[in-house]
């Protein structure tokens, strides 16, 4: 096994159109990881992935797949990933098992049906393996591409925008799903919209933005790094609006003027909770009640897409 699952260097993409939808990406995927790639509409994270899938030419660059070149060893490379896109690409008058069986076909690989059924049974389909695509559910069939993707027993799976348009318990049974591949050792890379799906899941979160990767980290060291908190307040009797006094930390009123809310920087040297504190003492606005939350993953990417290039520093 190579160092990296997936090594990439210096890949750009301009389409004819003149989009420049990669600007010089190089990332790392270590063996086993679950990466998360969080980005705005247009970012390039399909673009991105496409790519490595060879579906789509890259201006410049070179991606390593375990060790393969992805051009150089293009059967190699290609063998070892397994691609569910977002657009449903599956006949949809064929029944589920010979979708799956002729997908490892295709990979030239011997049948083996005893896998097959394996990937049938970790995915719920084993007892819909005769059932013809277009008789199951949404649901059902995006587990079907999985298993499609899985066929040819790729060492990292791909996907794109896995739970995009999908309900919260469906997202929740994918998640569970991404999980139980983790766990057999299956790298995963997906991109999403939905920044709780690379909260709950990621070991790493990339961010990218108008085709920069304008930040990767360790999902847990990000929230840390970047999180603000905020301090809620709730006041003994109502306020109307915000004391002038107060106006300097900028605080929230709640619509029923219980609760003061004020946003703060964790690692600042001076939060300014101390000095609220005592000009609402001076105001004589009492509370009954503190605690302050931390800022989610949200948050987080809200605030960087604005500032257009924060990195992690900033
Ligand atoms: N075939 C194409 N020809 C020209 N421009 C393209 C093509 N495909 C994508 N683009 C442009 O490249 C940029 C990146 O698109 P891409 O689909 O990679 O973004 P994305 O992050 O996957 O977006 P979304 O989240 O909406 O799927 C966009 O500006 C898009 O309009």
């Amino acid at each position: 096994m190579s160092e990296f699952a997936l090594s990439i260097r210096g890949l750009r993409k301009a389409y004819a159109s003149g989009t420049e939808a990669l600007k010089a990406v190089d990332l790392d995927i270590a063996h086993g990881e679950i990466f998360a790639l969080l980005g705005p509409n247009g970012a390039g994270k399909t673009t991105l992935i496409s790519i490595v899938c060879g579906l789509v030419t890259a201006t410049d660059g070179t991606v390593l797949v375990n060790g393969e070149h992805w051009r150089d060893a293009y059967k190699a490379a290609r063998a070892q990933i397994g691609l569910v896109p977002q657009e449903m690409n599956i006949d949809v008058f064929e029944p589920v098992w010979n979708t799956v069986a002729f997908s490892r076909e295709l990979f030239g690989l011997k049948r083996d049906d005893a896998y097959l059924e394996q990937v049938l049974k970790d995915l719920t389909l084993w007892d819909k393996r005769k059932a013809i695509l277009k008789e199951l559910s949404g649901g059902m069939k995006r587990r079907v591409m999985i298993a499609k993707a899985l066929a040819h027993e790729p060492r990292i799976l791909f996907l794109d925008e896995p739970t995009a348009g999908v309900d919260v318990e469906l997202r929740k049974e994918m998640w569970d799903m991404v999980r139980k591949l983790k766990e057999r050792g299956t790298t995963i890379i997906l991109t999403t919209h939905y920044i709780e799906e690379a909260e709950e899941m990621a070991d790493r979160v990339g961010v990218i933005n108008k085709g920069e990767l304008i930040l990767v980290e360790e999902k847990a060291a990000l929230m840390k790094k970047l999180g603000r908190k905020t301090l809620h307040l709730q006041l003994a009797e109502p306020l109307s609006e915000i004391p002038a006094a107060l106006a300097g930390w900028a605080p929230q009123l709640s619509d029923d003027g219980l609760t003061l809310t004020y946003d703060f920087d964790r690692h600042a040297e001076k939060t300014g909770i101390p000095s609220l504190l005592a000009a609402m003492r001076d105001e004589g606005i009492g509370f009954k009640d503190l605690d302050t939350k931390q800022s989610s993953l949200e948050d987080i990417f809200v605030g960087l897409i604005r500032n257009g290039n924060a990195g992690a520093d900033a």
